[in-house]
C-alpha cells in the first residue's frame, strides 16, 4: 500500500472543513471493514495512543498503526498521550509503523524538543496538542517546528463528553498566535473532542481548519449526508 506523498499536509483542502476520522469510534471488531466504508470521506485517519497515565485510556499501538497502514493510503496522524519518559520510544516505534504525522503534547514539556528533534530526523511531520485548560500561548515556542495543532475541546482520552465552552474562544486564540509566528500557512489547526452536530459549526467559524469525526461520522445514519452537510459548512 503506497504511503501518502511527502506534500501531503500541503495537499489538504483548504476551502473546507478536513475530515479526520478518528480510529477509535469505528467498529473495531470489524475495523478493516469499517475503514472501508467510510474510506471515500476520508482525509486524514486519527490514531489515539494513551498510556493509562497520561491519559486515563489505554489506546492503540504500533501493530495497529502498521496494519491500518496496510488496508488504507489515507494519512494516519498518530496523538501520543504519554508520559514524557516513553515519547521517544513511542515516536520510533510509531515513526515505523508507518505514520505520516506524529503529535505530541505541549504538557510533554521535558522532553518536548528532543522529540520534536526526532520527527524531524525520521521525516513524519510534527504536531502537537494542547490538553483542555493549558495556555494556548504555550505553542507560541514550538510553532515554528510544527505542522499541526490541535486543541483538546474535552477532558484528554475520554469519549462521548459534551464541548467545553471555552473551546470557541482558545480556537480564535491558537489561529491568532499561529498568524503571528508567520505560520497559517504551515500549521493547520484542528479541533479533537466533543465533535457534534451542533459544535462544529462553531469550532469551524472559530477558525479550526479539522475537526476529529469519532461517532458523529462513525454512527451517522447516512455519512453521505453527514458529510455532505460538514462540508458546506
Ligand atoms: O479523542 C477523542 C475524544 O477526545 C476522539 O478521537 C473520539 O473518537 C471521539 O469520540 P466521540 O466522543 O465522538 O464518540
Amino acid at each position: 500500500m503506497p504511503t501518502p506523498s511527502k506534500t501531503w499536509i500541503d495537499d489538504l483542502p483548504k476551502d473546507r472543513l478536513i475530515a479526520e476520522f478518528s480510529v477509535w469510534s469505528a467498529d473495531l471488531m470489524r475495523l478493516a471493514d469499517d475503514l472501508g466504508r467510510v474510506d471515500p470521506h476520508v482525509d486524514i485517519l486519527h490514531i489515539d495512543v494513551a498510556d493509562g497515565h497520561f491519559a486515563p485510556a489505554m489506546l492503540f499501538f504500533p501493530d495497529l498503526v502498521a496494519g491500518v497502514r496496510k488496508v488504507s493510503t489515507r494519512p494516519i496522524h498518530v496523538h501520543l498521550m504519554v508520559a514524557d519518559s516513553i515519547i521517544l520510544s513511542q515516536i520510533e516505534q510509531f515513526a515505523d509503523a508507518g505514520s505520516d504525522l506524529i503529535s505530541l503534547h505541549v504538557e510533554n514539556e521535558s522532553v518536548a524538543n528532543e522529540a520534536l528533534d526526532l520527527l524531524d530526523r525520521r521525516g513524519v511531520a510534527a504536531g502537537m496538542v494542547l490538553k483542555v485548560d493549558t495556555p494556548v500561548e504555550r505553542i507560541e515556542t514550538y510553532a515554528s517546528r510544527l505542522r499541526f495543532v490541535t486543541l483538546l475541546g474535552t477532558a484528554i482520552g475520554v469519549k462521548g463528553q459534551g464541548l467545553d465552552e471555552k473551546a470557541g474562544a482558545r480556537l480564535q486564540q491558537a489561529k491568532r498566535i499561529i498568524a503571528g509566528c508567520g505560520a497559517a500557512d504551515r500549521i493547520v489547526l484542528a479541533a479533537d473532542g466533543g465533535i457534534r452536530e451542533h459544535t462544529v459549526p462553531l469550532l469551524r467559524q472559530s477558525g479550526a481548519e479539522t475537526v476529529v469525526l469519532g461517532s458523529l461520522a462513525f454512527n451517522a445514519p447516512s455519512l453521505d449526508e453527514r458529510m455532505a452537510w460538514m462540508r458546506a459548512l
